[in-house]
């Protein structure tokens, strides 16, 4: 825009007299002799003129060149009277002419100059500048008429002129565009401009960026800015409507005023000088009202520019402001349509997942249909069951009542089979030989049945002896086939019975193997613990809580020894009466009774008391047990429905292997050994013969066992032999040791029971 605006440079150019149309110039010094002297300081005032002098000239000073100019237009009126120094002036030069033409023009537009700053002075200017023409122009067709045509030539026929009214510079559009006298260019911009504002708009109102736009927009051609500038300025001066003459009377008198200017006009040519003067004068009229209207258009271009330039300044920072503006809402359209991408992406992934989500949920809502059906199907079948089981519920209790009772008649009569099978019985095992024992001779075993062996010498002497047990096991019967005989026995100990279980032999005979046994063929005690967890297990489906308590024991010497104290201290272990009434129940003091709950503690607890048993090496076994070892399971059940408890427990025993003095290296030891086994069978022959004395306190191991021993007890013995025929009289002995117990009958056993929590040890 500011190209396109030009830059008001003529606002501080003066608009003077230096700047005249064609060949005027300034009067030499020499014409100026000639002039009136009125005429004479005007064109010196011209010529010195400045657009500070002509600009501090008040308005007085401008009224009285204005009447020095019509004085001067004057000259044509009729009525006007030469003076009469003028016959005395030196011919003046066309130059001259035109210098005070242009000096007259001056004169008329000077006030004109600064007044023009609203429209109604422009106006009255132009009244007036029209006013000096017309009477210029009357007088000149009034001359002319008077004096024929022929009197001026080289003048334009103003005959016909008309004075017209006022047009604007719209209306100037359209007029017919009249030859006027060449003048300087203007801009047709600035043309343009100026007609508008002083035809539509006041001079001090600003024109509008739109109409200057639009003015812009159809720059005028050559032809329109003569009809523009014509009608603007001098729409007055020019003749509004064509006459038929007027181009042609133009013509000629354009081509006649330049030959009149061109050739010297006598001086007394006073119609040639004056015709002259008024066609300069007209020219000069024209051109001051061109400077007057682009002054002003100027100025209001000046403004017009300071308005542009604010509002440009104003348009380029609402621009800057928009630009950034515009940049930050691409920057935030770019992070939009990053995060639309974003969200897109994540969209789609989650309608795939989505889509998944609702094929599992049409399978999982096929299966939730289906299942509710079979749901209602186990509702009605869970209504049907539940009935069915308030009835087995009933039908459960009477059972339990059954099978309590049951229960307790199972157990007499189990107690039954025990009593006729004698509460005390004995077994007889033999062993086989060792693979290392291979080269060593064995008896004659002859087994008859399963309760009766004959044994045979093999030294020659051929002598044979038959002996009968309960049970007589071969060498090749296995651990099981053993304790399938003993767990009846471990049964009665949890139906309330004293039961106690002891191995008995010569050294070396299988004792310990057949209580203890190996690791990969367990023995007795082993497999009786277990069997009581299994048992104690199914008994809660009876109503049967047990509680399970374990000590052990070792006798060695004569002396009571803790198995399960680790501790290596020496405690004074002593046995003791229980109860006072029931002389035959005894425990041990200060000894460490463990209740177990599992299996495991238990084996632990066995394995522990084997570690710390006394064992040695003797003529018959590399490691002989050379004490009494005693295992008690005490067994404590509880019916808490019936209130009922039973007490029972098995001894099982390992007893001291029986040795020759002759072979034996520790006499102190094997007579302890001897001593005590010799009181054990005292107290069994005594029970057997049914003695009211039965020497139980003679030993420790007969004190210890009282309870199991006789009375409220059954009592399994093994008696355990080897093979070999070196070993032929010790097993002799222990078979007729045997024998005779195994032919005692004990009297009735009865079985301990507690009611209301009393126990009985
Ligand atoms: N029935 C059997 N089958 C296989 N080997 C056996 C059998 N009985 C005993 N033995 C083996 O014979 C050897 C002696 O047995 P064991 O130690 O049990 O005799 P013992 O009577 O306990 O001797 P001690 O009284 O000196 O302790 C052991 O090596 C044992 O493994």
């Amino acid at each position: 825009m500011d190209s396109k605006i030009p830059k008001p440079a003529f606002s501080k150019k003066p608009i003077g007299p230096l700047s005249l149309p064609g060949n005027a110039r300034l009067p030499l010094s020499r014409d100026l002799l000639n002039l009136p002297s009125a005429n004479v300081t005007m064109f010196a005032k011209v010529r010195a003129g400045s657009p500070d002098n002509r600009n501090n000239r008040g308005v007085m000073a401008n009224r009285t060149k204005l009447r020095r100019s019509r004085s001067a237009a004057d000259l044509t009126r009729p009525d006007f009277h030469r003076p009469k120094y003028v016959s005395n002036l030196a011919p003046i030069s066309s130059r001259a002419v035109t210098i005070n033409a242009t000096t007259v023009a001056m004169m008329a537009s000077s006030d004109l100059v600064k007044p023009l700053t609203d429209t109604k002075s422009a106006r009255t200017h132009l009244r007036r500048s029209r006013s000096a023409c017309d009477i210029a122009i009357k007088a000149n067709a009034s001359s002319t008429s008077s004096t024929s045509s022929s009197s001026v030539s080289g003048m334009p026929s103003l005959a016909g002129y008309k004075r017209q009214p006022p047009t604007t510079g719209l209306n100037c559009r359209n007029a017919v565009p009249a030859k006027v006298p060449k003048m300087a260019t203007i801009p047709p911009r600035i043309v343009t401009t100026v007609s508008t504002s002083l035809s539509t708009k006041p001079s001090s109102q600003k024109p509008a960026i739109s109409t200057f736009a639009s003015k812009k927009a159809v720059p005028p051609t050559k032809s329109t800015l003569g009809a523009k500038t014509t009608g603007s300025s001098g729409g007055a001066l020019v003749a509004k409507k064509p006459s038929v003459d007027a181009p042609k009377a133009n013509g000629v008198g354009t081509k006649t005023a330049a030959k009149t200017m061109n050739k010297r006009i006598p001086p007394y040519d006073y119609k040639a000088r004056f015709a002259n003067l008024t066609e300069k004068h007209k020219a000069l009229v024209e051109k001051h009202e061109k400077l007057l209207e682009e002054y002003s258009s100027r100025e209001s271009l000046q403004e017009l520019y300071d308005d542009c330039s604010r509002e440009l300044v104003n348009l380029k920072k609402q621009h800057a402001q928009l630009q950034a503006e515009t940049q930050k809402i691409r920057l935030e359209n770019e992070e939009l349509r990053q995060s639309n991408l974003t969200l897109s992406t994540a969209l789609q992934q989650t309608e795939t997942e989505l889509g998944k989500y609702r094929d599992k949920f049409a399978v999982a809502d096929r299966e939730n249909v289906e299942l509710r059906k079979q749901l209602k199907e186990l509702e009605e079948r869970s209504a049907f069951l539940e009935e069915e089981n308030l009835t087995l519920q009933d039908a459960n209790e009477r059972n339990a009542e059954l099978l309590f009772h049951a229960n307790i008649e199972r157990k007499e009569l189990h107690n039954m089979v025990m009593d006729l099978r004698g509460n005390i019985r004995v077994f007889c095992r033999v062993r086989p030989p060792l693979p290392s024992e291979a080269n060593r001779i064995e008896c004659g075993w002859k087994y008859l049945d399963e309760q009766s062996i004959e044994l045979c010498t093999m030294d020659g002497t051929n002598k044979r002896m038959d002996f009968s047990f309960d049970h007589v096991f071969h060498p090749r019967t296995t651990q099981q086939d053993i304790f399938d005989n003993v767990s009846p026995l471990i049964q009665s100990a949890l139906d309330g019975y004293n039961v106690c279980i002891f191995a008995y032999g010569q050294t070396g005979s299988g004792k310990t193997f057949t209580m203890d046994g190996v690791p990969d063929s367990l023995g007795v005690i082993p497999r009786t613990v277990d069997l009581i967890f299994n048992a104690v297990n199914d008994y809660k489906r009876f109503g049967w809580e047990y509680e399970i308590r374990v000590t052990f024991l070792e006798i060695y010497n004569e002396i009571l020894y803790d198995l399960l104290d680790t501790s290596g201290t020496t405690k004074d272990l002593e046995i003791r009466m229980a109860n006072a009434k029931n002389k035959t129940e005894v425990y041990v003091s200060n000894i460490i009774e463990e209740t177990v709950e599992s299996t495991g503690r238990l084996h632990q607890l066995m394995n522990v008391a084997k570690m710390n048993r006394a064992t040695a090496a003797t003529a018959g076994n590399e490691r002989s047990s050379r004490s009494h070892a005693v295992t008690k399971i005490t067994l404590i059940g509880t019916h808490k429905e019936k209130c009922e408890t039973c007490i029972g427990s098995v001894n099982l025993v390992d007893l001291a292997g029986s040795e020759s003095p002759k072979t034996s290296t520790r006499m102190d030891e094997t007579k302890n050994i001897n001593r005590s086994l010799s009181e054990l069978s005292n107290v069994i022959l005594a029970l057997v013969q049914r003695n009211e004395h039965i020497p139980y306190r003679n030993s420790k191991l007969t004190h210890l066992l009282m309870p199991s021993l006789g009375g409220n007890s059954k009592t399994l013995m093994f008696v355990n032999v080897a093979p070999f025929q070196d070993c032929f009289m010790e097993t002799v002995k222990s078979l007729r040791f045997a024998s005779q117990v195994n032919s005692c009958k004990m009297q009735k056993v009865k079985k301990n029971k507690a009611l209301n929590g009393s126990s009985v040890m």
